[in-house]
């Protein structure tokens, strides 16, 4: 599998380092930048992370597209398959990264009738908190998992050439329908991000707050570093998963009431009894 031209709509740190991946695997002939912020543009095109550059949807920035691969905050989805409908060449496969997937499911099947065969949902496991052209990096996505969300309409070929297209970045294939995997990642990921930015939250209320922050340390940093995270990114992220989130949410609060009652109580066999259980769970997790 070969693409002469891949179309990406979102030039930022996924869909920037796939395409440095694909590019050095030699998948991609030449890469078309589509993205509403100018200034990154150019600096993708300055890191040939993108070989052309454009800021609208049209049938210039959208020709001999062999695939489409959106990477744009998920909510924008919609509006881009409805801007991208009418130039779409026929055979050209559409693809996206975001981080839920009924969503995208959604757009796809609305946005693009006649394309839905053809259009891939996908989520790669990989990331950071940092974002944009500069942030995107050789070999992001190997050794990580990528969930594909296939649907009953599903084009084979389609579905391969992105299996394909993800295999040769080195990751690894997985497959889960949209709603099982948003509830997945609402508590493996969404929900962490929430929790991480609502302690910065309660630090920065702090009349202290500067001080606070003057004597934080590794353990500040390692719980915190996702709350540095793209704001927008994250806003659409959480309000496209918001009831399995608000769920999560409220079943935290539990987990923290009952801390509190531990701490009130001045019961160190419970709150022992808690830590282990959540050590020996995270040990197991990392090995
Ligand atoms: N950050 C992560 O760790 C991570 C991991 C896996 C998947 N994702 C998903 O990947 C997607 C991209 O995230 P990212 O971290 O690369 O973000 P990013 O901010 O680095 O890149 C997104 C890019 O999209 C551009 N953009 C925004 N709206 C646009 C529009 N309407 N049209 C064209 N361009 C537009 C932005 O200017 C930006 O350059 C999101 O859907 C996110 O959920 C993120
Ligand atoms: O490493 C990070 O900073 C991430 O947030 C990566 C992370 C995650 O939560 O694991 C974030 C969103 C995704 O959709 C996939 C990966």
């Amino acid at each position: 599998m070969r693409m002469h031209r891949l179309v990406l709509i979102g030039v930022g740190l996924i869909g920037g380092s796939l395409a440095l991946d694909l590019k050095r695997a030699g998948l991609v002939g030449k890469v078309a930048g589509i993205d509403i912020d100018a200034d990154n543009l150019t600096r993708a095109l300055e890191r040939r992370v993108i070989d052309y550059a454009y800021t609208q949807i049209d049938v210039q920035s959208v020709a001999d597209a062999d695939m489409v691969l959106i990477a744009t905050p998920v909510n924008t989805l919609p509006l881009i398959c409805r801007q991208l409908a009418p130039y779409l060449p026929e055979r050209c496969i559409v693809t996206d990264v975001g981080s839920t997937k009924q969503l995208a499911l959604q757009a796809f099947a609305s946005e693009l009738p006649n394309h839905y065969l053809r259009c891939v949902a996908s989520h790669p496991i990989a990331g950071s908190d940092r974002h944009g052209a500069l942030a995107a990096q050789f070999g992001l996505f190997a050794q990580k998992k990528c969930i594909i969300c296939a649907h009953e309409h599903q084009d084979e070929t389609a579905l391969q050439s992105v299996v394909t297209m993800w295999q040769a970045v080195q990751a690894q294939i997985y497959y889960l329908d949209a709603v099982r995997h948003d509830a997945i990642f609402a508590a493996v990921s969404h929900l962490p991000h929430m929790l991480a930015y609502a302690y910065v939250h309660q630090l920065a209320e702090a009349a202290n707050a500067d001080e606070l922050l003057q004597f934080a340390g590794s353990g500040f940093r390692d719980f915190t570093r996702i709350a540095a995270s793209h704001p927008h990114i994250w806003t659409d992220i959480c309000l496209a998963n918001r009831k399995v989130l608000a769920d999560l949410l409220q079943q935290q609060q539990q987990e923290l009431v009952y801390l509190q009652q531990c701490l009130e109580q001045g019961d160190a066999q419970k709150l022992t009894a808690f830590f282990v259980k959540a050590q020996k769970i995270r040990e197991d997790w990392q090995n």
